[in-house]
Formats: structure tokens, C-alpha cells, sequence
């Protein structure tokens, strides 16, 4: 049993609070960094790596599926779901074991292999005996899959994202529970390796989309490889061969699965840290109040980063977060305010779903475009989507876009660029869009919105698409 003594305690060695650790070694702290299995992140191991590998093993399969309409003959496609998931695991171990060779490059003495909880807000008791005591702690716990009652007593055939990349085999069928960010990305892949999927969602939207016509497209390319059920209530059962599943709501049904995938929501780990110790001012849902300019909790010596302070669960803002965190531990009691960027979500389905900047209100003035009569998309056999771009009322200064298109994950960079510059519609029309790009097919969004606004389409652009494609 040993008492260790640092400047900043860091509770969680993922992304958040790996990126805390060094921003505060940086501002010259003595740190330690803490965590039960030093996993290699939750992003490497269990999140963004295998579900993209994943997601590129289904968009082979789907590409060669599709090879007809260009004229290659590639005969019967076989997907072979073992080599996949092997492919998948190797790959996967390789980024895991990538992110794991930075603990050992360490400073000697900086990890410790524990559990740790609050016994005051400076004092933590590890499972391991020992106590540390720090001038300041940073929680960067993260978040684990939600798996409500019904599901959680059903056993194996019940996956979560924890657990799914560790399937020998692909199913022959899979029940989505859950059509959030997980529940797309895996749902789309799945059935575009052949597996026969149903997606279901109580909400009778997916992905948060608030965007009636950007729904209507997302449904119409799912819908093409999966049944897809929304505004239901699900019920599962235990059942020769698998699960079945009863959903009743919008519309009434039951099926046989083999596996059933869970993937609706992914709350904070926080209950094992004996929070009330940390002296901490909790929510109504028991999650610590922080400010989000500085991550700090109150007025404590106590820094939230990460998935934990369930304010924006993606990897760059965990990163970005765990560097704020890690600062301002160190210069504590004076928190440093960051500015924070736009909200950026991308949901890698195919096409691309990106929910960018603010959501509209009452006065946004709004662009449109559609993408199924669009000349790259249409010369690549992937002419689906469509775009919604926001942008104030004034000057038609880009505020935020939904975007369900071709190239939306790239495009959107553009746009947070502009929305970050506060750059309007009409300067961005003054920009070249090379000919043919799926960029182009921003224009006409971006000249809906100089329609409406005192700021013209500029005098010397052409104000249709370019004559020729
Ligand atoms: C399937 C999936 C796909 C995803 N895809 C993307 C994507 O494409 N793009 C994207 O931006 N984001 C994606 N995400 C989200 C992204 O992975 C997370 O936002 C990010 O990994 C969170 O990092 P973190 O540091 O908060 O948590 P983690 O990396 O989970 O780290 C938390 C650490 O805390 C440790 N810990 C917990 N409790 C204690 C304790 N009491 N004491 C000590 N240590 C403790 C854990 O062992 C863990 O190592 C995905 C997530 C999933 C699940
Ligand atoms: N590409 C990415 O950036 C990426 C990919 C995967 C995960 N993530 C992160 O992981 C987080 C968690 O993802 P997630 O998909 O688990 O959660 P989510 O919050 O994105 O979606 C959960 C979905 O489950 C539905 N739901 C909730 N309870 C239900 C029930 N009982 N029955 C049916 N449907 C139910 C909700 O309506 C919602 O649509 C995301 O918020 C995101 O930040 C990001």
C-alpha cells in the first residue's frame, strides 16, 4: 500500500484523459495517470477504429455489388464474415497496440494500474490499496453501453459495441435496437456484408435529424438494404435460434434474430466514484456541473473531460477537452476560458449523415440542395442526399448545415471552416468550385440563402450550375 503524492491526478487513461495527462506534464505538473487496464482508449479498441474497419469491409462488399452498373463483371460476390472479423480484430489490435506503446514512454512512475473513487476532492483510494493525493483531479472515466433490463438477462446473442467486434462470424440476421450514431453505422454495414437487418428506434427520427427531407433521404438508402421501424416500442424473448423480437407502436410485429445488436446511448461512468466525496454539485441525473470553457467542476480542483460529462461524446472533443482539463488542473484556482468550436457530428453512413454548427431558429434563412441530380454523384453511381445549410438573416453568414450527401464528411470541413470564419453565402459563391466536384453541389444551397438576403449572388458568377455536366 502506497501514498502517492502529485500535482494532477488523472482518473482514466482513454482519450480525454491521456490528452490531460500530457497537457498538464506540458505546463510542468508532476502527474499520474490512472486506470485498471490501460485498454488503449475506448476509440482504438471498442469505438471509431473496428467500426470503421468494419464499415470499409461493407463498402467493398457493397462496391463490388455494384460493380454492374459500370459495366465490370465481377461474378458471384462471397463474403467470407470470419476473414472479416479477423481482418477487422487484426487491424483493430494494431491501433490498440499503437495507443498502448505511448503509456510506455511515459515518465517512470506516471501510470498506475487501479480503480480509482473520491475519498475527498483531492484524495482518491485506488483498488489496488493505495491512496493518492493530488492539488488537483482530472475525471476522464468515459461512457459505457446502456443495455436495459429486458436485454441485459438474454445473454450472448445480446451484443453491445463492446462486444460486437468479438463475433467469430458474421449473423445470418441482426436486430438493431437503437438508431442513434452506432445504431446507423453498424446497422448499414451489417446488411451491406449480407447480413439480414432490422433497425428499430423509439423516436421516429434517426440520428437526431430534425430535417423532415434529410429523414425522408436517410430513409430512402437504408431502407434499400434493411427494414427499417421508428416510434416503436421493443420487446425481446429469449427463443430457439436466437431472439425474438416484438415491436409494437407505429407499426406491430415480431421476428426471429440470431443476434441482436443494442446501441441506444452510452451514459457516463461515474457511479463507482463515490462523487458525494468529491464534494462536487451534481445534476438532477447525478452528473457533475461543469463549465464547458474551462472543464472545471464548481470551484473545485476537480476538471471533467471526456464522455463522462456527457456534453459532447465524440473523440476530438475528448481530446480537446482532456487538454483544457489538464491545463487548467495545473492552473488552478485560475481556470484559463477556451473557446469552443462548433458543434460537428458525422455518422459515417453511406452516404455520409453531418449534423454541423447550430441548429435553425426562428429567423435562420435556409439553402437546399439534392444531390440525386448531381454530376459527380451522378458519374460515381451515388447520386442520393441532400444538404440543408443554415445561415443568419443579415448577411447570410453560414451558421450550420444537415447534411445527408456524397462527400458530406468532407464538405462539412469546408463548411466549419466558413461557419468558424464567419464567412456569408455570398462570399463563399466568390470561391472557384472545380468542375465536376461534389463541392459544387453546395451552390445551389448557398444561393438560395443570397436570395434571401441584401447580399446578392455575386455579379460576375454565373447563377445556374456550369453548362456541361
Ligand atoms: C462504436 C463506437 C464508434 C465510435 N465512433 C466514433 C467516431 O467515428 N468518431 C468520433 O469522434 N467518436 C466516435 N466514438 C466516440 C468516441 O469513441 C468517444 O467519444 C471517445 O472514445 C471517448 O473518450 P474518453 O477518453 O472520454 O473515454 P475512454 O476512451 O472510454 O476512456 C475512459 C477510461 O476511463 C477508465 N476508467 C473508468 N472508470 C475508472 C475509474 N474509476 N478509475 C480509473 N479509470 C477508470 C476506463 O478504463 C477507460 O480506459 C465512437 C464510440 C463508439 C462506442
Ligand atoms: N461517427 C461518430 O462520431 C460516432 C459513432 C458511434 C458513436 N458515436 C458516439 O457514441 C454515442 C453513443 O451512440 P449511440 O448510438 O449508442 O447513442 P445515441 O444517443 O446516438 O442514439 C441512441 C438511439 O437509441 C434510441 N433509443 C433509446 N432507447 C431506446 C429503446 N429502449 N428502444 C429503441 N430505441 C431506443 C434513441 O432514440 C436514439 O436514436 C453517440 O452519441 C456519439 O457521440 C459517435
Amino acid at each position: 500500500m502506497a501514498d502517492h503524492i502529485c500535482d494532477v491526478a488523472v482518473i482514466g487513461a482513454g482519450t480525454a484523459g491521456i490528452a490531460a495527462e500530457r497537457n498538464a506534464r506540458r505546463h510542468g505538473a508532476a502527474t499520474l495517470l490512472i486506470d485498471p487496464e490501460f485498454i488503449g482508449t475506448t476509440c482504438a479498441s471498442v469505438g471509431c477504429m473496428p467500426s470503421k474497419l468494419l464499415i470499409a469491409a461493407a463498402e467493398n462488399a457493397y462496391a463490388a455489388a455494384q460493380s454492374d452498373i459500370f459495366g465490370i463483371r465481377t461474378g458471384d460476390i462471397a463474403i467470407d464474415g470470419k476473414a472479416v472479423m479477423q481482418r477487422l480484430r487484426e487491424e483493430r489490435d494494431k491501433f490498440t497496440a499503437g495507443t498502448r506503446s505511448r503509456f510506455e514512454k511515459l515518465p517512470r512512475g506516471t501510470t498506475i494500474r487501479a480503480r480509482a473513487r473520491f475519498t475527498a476532492p483531492t484524495t482518491l483510494a485506488l483498488d489496488n490499496g493505495d491512496t493518492v493525493s493530488a492539488k488537483a483531479v482530472v475525471i476522464a472515466t468515459g461512457s459505457s453501453p446502456m443495455v436495459p433490463e429486458p436485454f441485459a438477462a438474454l445473454g450472448n446473442d445480446v451484443l453491445t459495441s463492446d462486444t460486437i467486434f468479438e463475433i467469430e462470424d458474421l449473423p445470418r440476421s441482426l436486430a438493431v435496437i437503437g438508431g442513434g450514431t452506432i445504431g446507423l453505422e453498424l446497422a448499414q454495414a451489417m446488411a451491406r456484408l449480407g447480413v439480414e437487418v432490422s433497425l428499430f428506434d423509439r423516436a421516429e427520427t434517426l440520428g437526431k435529424v430534425q430535417d423532415q427531407e434529410i429523414l425522408d433521404a436517410l430513409l430512402d438508402v437504408l431502407t434499400r438494404d434493411m427494414n427499417v421501424h421508428l416510434g416503436v416500442d421493443v420487446t425481446p424473448e429469449k427463443a430457439a435460434g436466437g431472439i425474438n423480437i416484438s415491436w409494437k407502436g407505429k407499426s406491430t410485429g415480431h421476428q426471429l434474430f440470431e443476434k441482436v445488436l443494442v446501441a441506444v446511448g452510452r451514459p457516463p461512468n461515474l457511479k463507482d466514484l463515490d462523487l458525494a466525496a468529491a464534494g462536487v454539485e451534481l445534476d438532477d441525473r447525478g452528473r457533475p456541473l461543469f463549465d464547458r470553457t474551462t472543464m472545471q467542476c464548481g470551484e473545485a480542483p476537480i476538471f471533467i473531460a471526456g464522455d463522462d460529462n456527457a456534453d459532447a461524446p465524440l473523440l476530438h472533443e475528448a481530446a480537446t477537452e482532456g487538454a483544457i482539463a489538464g491545463r487548467n488542473a495545473v492552473a488552478y484556482p485560475a481556470s484559463i476560458p477556451s473557446r469552443r468550436t462548433p458543434s460537428f457530428a458525422i455518422t459515417f453512413t453511406d452516404p455520409p449523415l453531418v449534423l454541423l454548427g447550430q441548429e435553425p431558429g426562428e429567423n435562420t434563412l435556409t439553402g437546399f440542395a439534392s444531390y440525386t441530380d448531381q454530376g459527380r454523384a451522378k458519374v460515381e453511381a451515388r447520386a442520393d442526399g441532400c444538404i440543408r445549410l443554415y445561415a443568419e438573416p443579415e448577411e447570410g453568414v453560414l451558421t450550420g448545415a444537415a447534411m445527408f450527401a456524397p462527400g458530406a464528411d468532407h464538405m462539412a470541413h469546408l463548411l466549419m471552416l466558413a461557419i468558424m470564419k464567419r464567412v456569408s453565402a455570398s462570399q463563399l459563391l466568390e470561391m472557384p468550385f472545380y468542375h465536376p466536384t461534389l463541392e459544387e453541389g453546395l451552390r445551389p444551397a448557398l444561393r438560395d440563402i443570397c436570395g434571401a438576403t441584401p447580399t446578392p449572388i455575386p455579379g460576375d458568377r454565373d447563377g445556374r450550375e456550369p453548362p456541361g455536366g
